[in-house]
């Protein structure tokens, strides 16, 4: 008779995985243009205030405010030009009362000069050695403060902080061309299952190709890790009983994908008990992915993901992902949630938390969670177009559309173009 498995909140089967610590939590100094999607293992100080000095926000011409005083109309002031500055270069000169210094966007401002007047606003001598001005300036006008960004030392990003572009352009900014960032954990993969092809291979009676391990790998990139795909290994306890333990030595977790129900040929529950690890759960109590399975061994998860398709992601995002993200130091492991309506009926009732694999657009300002197609564990296409999870509680009879629903978000892109914001007032 079969041991019945005892299936476990999500919630508290997160919280599990996430106790295993990172057996490495190795860091490693990588070339700035490298570092895009790695965690930050140093914190990021302004090693300089920004701007570095005082500079022209304009093309135009630096003067001494005071020159300015009186300008008007019918008052226009004229000034000497002495000298033209392009960024990057220091003035030479520096104006007396009655001068001006010609400098373009960016330039350090001239000594003595407090203010920018923009091109615009001058009238200029052909030969370009007088410029008259119509208005007054106040000192600073028009004037890039150093410092006004940023003062030297301020931190601008934290340890555990992911980086972006933007964080690329602070650390360049701030003279980092290397990095300290988290190293990627090592991650094995194996795919199991007798009848799996590989993605090239043809059709034959019986066997299906393997999507998991190349979706897995995928998933794994996208979290930011190191995937080694082991390959995939037949329904034979002996063979990959002693191809998951010839692996763990290299491995900082190891995923495998099917064999952990209760079949005649699911192996992965002997695999862990022969190993000596400890199962953490084998049930959850969730739709799909409720034979998720993961053990710790010296430290190291194995994550047995169902060999579902929609299991094995659902399982992936939940389980796999966030203890990646924690094990990298990143401050944000899990996945963005919020709140959205329902786009269409859910008829189906729920006895487990369902994890809808659905699409999210916004519509009228209003974020809708539509299913992404045929929601069961054995699906495989509705994937390919899902950019959240929808959760729906379990113990319920079926959604309509309009329902308020919790969602995941896996993914940020928009399939439309920003509205321009219209003034209303
Ligand atoms: N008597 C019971 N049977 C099953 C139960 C149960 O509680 N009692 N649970 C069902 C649920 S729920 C799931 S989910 C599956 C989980 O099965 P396994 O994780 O053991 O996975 P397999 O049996 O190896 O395969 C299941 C299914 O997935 C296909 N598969 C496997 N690997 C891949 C791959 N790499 N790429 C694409 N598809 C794959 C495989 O051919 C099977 O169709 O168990 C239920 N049974
Ligand atoms: O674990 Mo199964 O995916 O619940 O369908
Ligand atoms: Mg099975």
């Amino acid at each position: 008779m079969l041991e019945a498995r005892t299936p476990m909140k999500v919630s508290e089967a997160v919280e599990k995985v996430l106790q295993i610590e990172a057996v490495h939590n190795k860091t490693e100094t990588v070339p700035l243009q490298e570092a895009g999607g790695r965690i930050l293992a140093e914190a990021v100080i302004a090693d300089a205030p920004v701007p570095p000095f005082n500079r022209s926000p304009l093309d135009g011409f630096a003067v001494r405010s005071a020159d300015t005083k009186g300008a008007g109309r019918d008052t226009p002031v004229t000034l000497q030009v002495i000298e033209t500055v392009g960024a990057g270069h220091v003035a030479e000169k520096v104006p007396q009362p009655g001068e001006a210094i010609r400098v373009m966007t960016g330039t350090i401002m001239p000594k003595e000069t407090d203010a920018i007047v923009m091109f615009e606003l001058t009238k200029e001598a052909e030969d370009g050695s007088a410029i008259t001005i119509t208005r007054e300036f106040n000192s600073w006008d028009n004037v890039v403060i150093k410092g006004e960004e940023m003062e030297k030392g301020t931190v601008v990003l934290e340890a555990g902080e992911r980086l972006h572009a933007g964080g690329i352009a602070a650390l360049a900014t701030f003279g980092y061309d290397q990095v300290q960032v988290t190293a990627k954990p090592v991650i094995g993969v194996f795919a199991t299952g007798t009848e799996l092809l590989e993605p090239g291979d043809p059709l034959e009676p019986g066997k299906i190709r393997n999507s998991n391990a190349p979706m897995v790998v995928e998933q794994l990139r996208e979290a930011g890790a190191a995937p080694v795909y082991y390959g995939q290994l037949p329904d034979d306890f002996d063979l990959c009983y002693s191809r998951v333990q010839n692996v763990l030595g290299d491995v900082d977790a190891l995923i495998t994908t099917g064999g952990v129900s209760v079949g005649d040929f699911d192996f992965l529950p002997a695999i862990y008990e022969k190993l000596g690890a400890e199962v953490l759960f084998n049930k959850v109590a969730m739709r799909p992915g409720s034979v998720t399975t993961v053990a710790q061994w010296n430290g190291k998860p194995l994550f047995g993901l169902s060999g579902n398709p929609s299991a094995c992601f659902v399982g992936f995002e939940l389980f796999t992902g966030p203890w990646l993200r924690h094990s990298m130091g990143d401050k944000k492991p899990y996945l963005q949630q919020s709140k959205a309506l329902l786009g269409s009926d859910f008829p189906k009732p729920n006895p487990f938390t369902r994890f809808v694999r659905g699409h999210i657009t916004f519509q009228d300002g209003r974020l809708i969670a539509t299913p992404a197609g045929l929601d069961k564990s054995q699906v495989v296409t509705s994937l390919s177009r899902a950019n959240a999870l929808i959760v729906l509680p379990g113990g319920t009879r079926g959604f309509q559309t309009g329902d308020q629903v919790a969602v995941l978000l896996l993914r940020g892109e928009g399939e439309a173009y920003f509205e321009e914001p219209v003034k209303d007032r």
